[in-house]
């Protein structure tokens, strides 16, 4: 998907929400469990009930792979079913890769080729020959790790490299990089207070935010200090809306903690 189309969905949901899907088999409705492939029926569920609300969803890999080859088999289920019912949703791999360059470029194969997600997310430590190969494929996006949402995030990113702290020197050189148009970027929305900063060095770049809803993070903080003109968030919750209730009527539950999201969203589209 490009950049444009994304927006122009943005526009036309009045949305910029992106829902997480991240099964726990421990979390989801009992009555699931009977069903031959619980992962995906309850993502099935949860996406018809909320697509008109959202413009993304971002399957945390490592919800899947946590099941083996029946947890793979769950993700590659729900993409399939995503670009076959709704393919004017953007999808993420949240599976943070990134290695030597052509194991890179196998990861990006397996995220863009083998399961056709949209974007992938990557953790940038390894550099321009881990992160150039994911670059390389048209119309998909890399979305690089800045600064993330959690308490760690000031273990390293945060600290003074040179004349700039680590995530600005990520954003900074990540833009000399090849088909660096590609590119989005991870801010936690725990971190809104360094969103104008970060607007200031990547004012057109898409950022995921997530941990909004769980993780304590405030929409209206994130929107006031990141927005562009083009909207250039795509915020994300995971829990707040999935687990609404495990109860029978779990999917309408989930979809009205996504609508009262949007309707957040709205007067800022
Ligand atoms: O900085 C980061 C990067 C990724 N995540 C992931 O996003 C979701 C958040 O889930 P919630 O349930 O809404 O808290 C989850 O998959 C994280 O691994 C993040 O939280 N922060």
């Amino acid at each position: 998907m490009t950049t444009a189309q994304l927006v122009s969905e943005i526009k036309k949901k009045q949305s910029f929400l992106c829902i997480g899907l991240d099964v726990d088999l421990n979390k989801i409705p009992e009555h699931l469990l009977k069903e031959e492939d619980p992962i995906f029926a309850f993502n099935k569920a949860i996406i018809d009930a909320t697509h008109h609300l959202c413009v993304a969803y971002k399957p945390n890999t490592a919800f899947y792979e946590a099941y083996g080859i029946k947890g793979w088999k769950a993700l590659e289920k729900t993409i399939i079913y995503l670009n076959k019912n709704y393919p004017e949703i953007f999808t993420i791999a949240d599976a943070k890769r990134g290695d030597i360059g052509n194991t890179s470029t196998m990861y990006a194969k397996a995220f863009f080729e083998d399961l056709a997600f949209d974007s992938v997310t990557v953790a940038p430590y390894m550099g321009k020959d881990s992160v150039e190969p994911f670059l390389e494929f048209k119309n998909k996006h890399t979305i690089l790790l800045a600064l993330t949402s959690n308490q760690g995030a000031f273990d390293f990113q945060t600290k003074q490299v040179g004349e700039n702290e680590l995530y600005k020197e990520v954003l900074k050189v990540s833009k000399t990089y090849k088909n660096s148009e590609s590119l989005m970027y991870v801010v936690g929305a725990t971190k809104a207070e360094y969103l104008a900063e970060i607007r200031e060095i990547i004012p057109d770049s898409f950022l995921l935010v997530p941990g909004v809803g769980a993780q304590g993070g405030n929409l209206q903080e994130v929107c006031k200090f990141g927005l562009n003109s083009q909207i250039g968030l795509l915020i994300n919750s995971s829990r707040g809306i999935i687990y609404a209730s495990r109860g029978e009527y779990f999917a309408e539950e989930a979809a009205l903690k996504a609508e009262a999201i949007q309707k957040e969203m709205s007067a800022f589209v």
